[in-house]
């Protein structure tokens, strides 16, 4: 059995009185492609926040490669080999799109660690190479002298992709990466992300509320409710599982059907 690239033990996130995360364990192996769902303030986000060094979690234990990393800031799990990319897009509005992927490349290039690739130690593989090979994978290659300021929303979710990939991870975490994108853009990007972990052979945890897309593209989803984890099995398990049903899966469904209702209405 391989080592998990990310193991989380009851992890608990408290903020005052509010317990945000509360003891959620996760493993997460190696070329895994995970969805994390779950009502608005369920604590996905926190949880993502803790996974990658973020937030510091109020108590639990958190191993990268079998390395304990709780405790220690972003840079560390980034050093690890951990990427994300966060709700509200963070590109640097006035440089270019190119630039803003060089940024993500000089700091890989900080870094001792070799890229693994397949499971061993080699060259960085030639699609994270080079600033306009990374634009050729998430297909900004028209926009490269744009200022990242000009280009449209879902450019700028991808271009956040580029610059997590330009860093050269091996765990990709995805922060609603598909927010106020129009349905065919959320499949385009669900294809993206699939292919992202297939050619790179990346394990990629992604969190979205545009479930049913989610669901069709991810082999295991992991469902919070109020902080604390209520489902973590293939989506054909946790879409039968009453209680997700029950607190989050229902109203998402019915949302989605009367959406569909109202446009062919
Ligand atoms: N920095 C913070 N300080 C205090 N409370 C916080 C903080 N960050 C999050 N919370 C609270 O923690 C809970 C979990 O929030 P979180 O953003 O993790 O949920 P979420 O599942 O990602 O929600 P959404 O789907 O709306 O993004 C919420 O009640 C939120 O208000």
């Amino acid at each position: 059995m391989p080592q998990p690239l990310l193991e989380a033990q009851e992890v608990t996130v408290r903020f005052g009185g509010l317990t945000a995360v509360d003891a959620v364990s996760a493993t997460f192996m190696p070329g895994e492609l995970v969805g994390i769902i779950g009502p608005n303030g369920a604590g996905k986000t926190t949880f993502f926040n803790a996974i990658s060094g973020v937030t510091q979690p109020t108590s639990g234990r958190l191993a990268v490669l079998g390395q304990q990393l709780a405790g220690q800031g972003p840079h560390r799990f980034a050093r690890n080999g951990l990427a994300r990319t966060f709700q509200t897009p963070r590109t640097f509005a006035d440089m270019s799109v190119r630039d803003n992927i060089a940024f993500g490349l000089k700091f890989a290039g900080k870094r001792p660690r070799k890229y693994v690739f397949w499971g061993e130690e080699t060259g960085v593989p030639w699609v994270l190479r080079t600033a306009d090979s990374i634009l050729g994978l998430i297909g900004l290659n028209a926009q490269a002298d744009v200022p990242a300021a000009a280009i449209t929303p879902s450019q700028q979710r991808l271009l956040e992709i580029g610059m997590a990939l330009a860093t050269r991870p091996r765990m990709l975490l995805l922060d609603e990466v598909a927010a106020g994108l129009t349905e065919n853009e959320v499949e385009e990007m669900a294809r993206l992300i699939r292919r992202l972990r297939d050619e790179l052979d990346l394990t990629v945890v992604w969190i979205e509320h545009a479930v049913t897309t989610l669901l069709r593209h991810v082999e295991r989803v992991i469902v919070l409710h109020q902080g604390k984890k209520i489902a973590d099995g293939t989506p054909r398990e946790v879409v039968r599982n009453p209680e997700v049903i029950e607190a989050y899966l229902g109203d998402e469904m019915n949302d989605e059907t009367s959406k569909t209702e109202g446009a062919e209405a």
